[in-house]
């Protein structure tokens, strides 16, 4: 299956359920579907209107290939406008949660080049190259439904720069870090060198972190808060960032994704240009049937709402 028809089974997951009775067992017949055709990534639906998306080329450690590139801009920018998805957690299968970029496929990215003599068309290859895996990565920050990152065993490179563009990210106590790109000769460029310092609050540890390739461990990284929960094993680690995805999947999507939306917009905003934002998209939200419904909720102190898709 092509990835533009695996596209479309997703956006299409929200239709057909809206259709039928038992609307997340659709939904879960959709994620299923498209599970089965990516080569990299495995999807399923623990709970209502939550998504879990695995890294899933354990035998390679999760190395990052080109498909798992590809899979991953994709898989989050459908799931972006799937009404059937309000938050996700994102994990990995097998012994380490990502081993960072694919060192063969970076190889074979070396001979594609060696076929041009001219350095301006290797040039042209290359800015393609990494565009693409920026646009990979930030596709999970674009992505306005909440991404959790359970994270075990070695993350690595890659993997980093994957984790801080989510929103929220736990970790088991066996986990641990590195920014290794300086140690395979490059200054990371997918997003780490942008992104590290805000999701810790320190340009003298991140700038270390990222000069050094030095190893940090989950204790570091919950301390630093690169990591806001440890957990002691996988298990408990996945169940906890399941329960919290289930937890915003309760509330209103409209309030959740405008908060999202905010928050990503005042990273590199002023507090200023940050509160001009999140007014223009209030003045619609307190419109929404979603606030009504909420501010109901909370004077009666009755059952909790059941909010329309979005
Ligand atoms: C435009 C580019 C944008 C992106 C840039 C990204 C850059 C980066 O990600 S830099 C970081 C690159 N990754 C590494 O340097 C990691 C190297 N691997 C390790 O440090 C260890 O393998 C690891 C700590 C992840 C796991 O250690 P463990 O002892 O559990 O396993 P190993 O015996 O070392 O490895 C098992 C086999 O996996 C192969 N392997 C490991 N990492 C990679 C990788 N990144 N790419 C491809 N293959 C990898 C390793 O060679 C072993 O293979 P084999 O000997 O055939 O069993």
């Amino acid at each position: 299956m092509s990835l533009t028809r695996i596209t479309n089974v997703l956006r299409l997951a929200p239709r057909v359920a809206a259709m039928q009775p038992h609307r997340n067992n659709s939904s879960a017949q959709a994620a299923n579907e498209v599970s089965e055709q990516f080569k990299t990534l495995a999807i399923s639906t623990p709970k209502p209107f939550v998504f879990h998306v695995e890294l899933n080329r354990p035998k390679k450690l999760n190395a990052m290939n080109r498909d798992m590139w590809l899979e991953i801009k994709t898989c989050f920018e459908t799931l972006a406008i799937n009404p059937d998805c309000r938050a996700i957690v994102l994990s990995a299968a097998g012994k380490h949660f990502c081993a960072g970029i694919d060192l063969s496929s970076m190889m074979s990215m070396s001979q594609q080049l060696a076929d041009y003599d001219d350095v301006a068309r290797k040039g042209v290859i290359l800015d393609r190259a990494i565009k693409l895996y920026q646009d990979s990565i930030s596709a999970v920050e674009l992505c306005p439904k909440p991404v959790i990152m359970a994270v075990h065993q070695a993350c690595i490179g890659a993997g980093v720069d994957l984790i801080t563009a989510a929103d929220i990210r736990y970790s088991t106590q066996d986990a641990f870090f590195q920014v290794k790109e300086v140690d395979i000769g490059m200054a990371a460029d997918v997003g780490t060198l942008q992104r590290l310092p805000k999701a810790i609050g320190s340009q003298s540890l991140a700038r270390e972190l990222c000069f050094t390739g030095r190893r940090f461990e989950s204790a570091e990284a919950e301390r630093s808060g690169l990591i806001s929960r440890v957990y002691p094993d996988k298990n408990s680690l996945l169940e906890g960032a399941i329960a919290l995805a289930a937890d915003i999947a309760s509330k209103s999507p409209i309030a959740v994704q405008a908060t999202k939306e905010n928050m990503v917009y005042s990273l590199d905003h002023t507090n200023q240009e940050g509160l001009d934002h999140i007014r223009v998209i209030n003045k619609l939200n307190l419109q929404s049937e979603d606030f009504a419904q909420a501010v109901a909720a909370q004077l009666t102190k009755d059952e909790k709402p059941v909010f329309a898709k979005l």
